[in-house]
């Protein structure tokens, strides 16, 4: 039996007339994130986190930035997919941790919905998803409200 851990981590820069999902939530706000993909930033590096703790290539291996075919697409089927793959490999996801680096907007109203998606996309309990979430009082370009960034942990056991 192996325990291994994974680590990911992800930006996305705000954009006018571009929703902002985050954790699969669709959170009000200003202006959106911007990617080929949803650009929820969150379920991104979650989803690097999995991949790296199951020894894989990156989220871009699996869903290339070049292809038309996923235009759109939601990360909470990404995140499916790397449960899959974790299936695949015969591991046992045990728990993700993540961050939200954001100076707006406010997600701690949403953070059980985000958990109840991610939860479900990975096969897990909402108790093994964490979520916080801080600004960057001010500095650099999340201080700047230019964008979101977001780290995340994962752990598994492989028999
Ligand atoms: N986008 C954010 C950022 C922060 N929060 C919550 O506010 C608390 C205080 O944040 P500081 O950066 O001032 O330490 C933080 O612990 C979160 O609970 C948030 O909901 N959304
Ligand atoms: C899933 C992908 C697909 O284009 O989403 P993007 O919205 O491009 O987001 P990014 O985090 O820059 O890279 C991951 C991509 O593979």
């Amino acid at each position: 039996m192996k325990i291994r851990t994974g680590i990911g981590y992800d930006v996305h820069q705000f954009a006018e007339g571009r929703k902002c999902i985050l954790g699969g939530v669709d959170i009000p706000h200003s202006v959106g994130l911007l990617g080929h993909s949803d650009a929820d930033v969150l379920c991104h590096a979650i989803a690097d986190a999995v991949l790296g703790a199951l020894g894989l290539p990156d989220i871009g291996y699996y869903f290339p930035p070049q292809d038309e075919t996923i235009e759109g697409i939601s990360s909470l089927d990404i995140l499916k997919k790397c449960r899959a793959l974790a299936d695949e490999k015969g591991a046992d996801l045990q728990n993700i941790d993540s961050s939200l680096i954001a100076e707006a907007p406010k997600v701690l109203p949403h953070l059980e919905a985000m958990k109840a998606n991610i939860s479900e996309a990975l096969g897990l309990e909402p108790e093994d998803i964490g979520i916080k979430a801080t600004t960057n009082e001010t500095m650099g370009f999340v201080g700047r409200k230019e964008g979101i960034a977001a780290m995340a942990t994962c752990c598994l056991i492989i028999q």
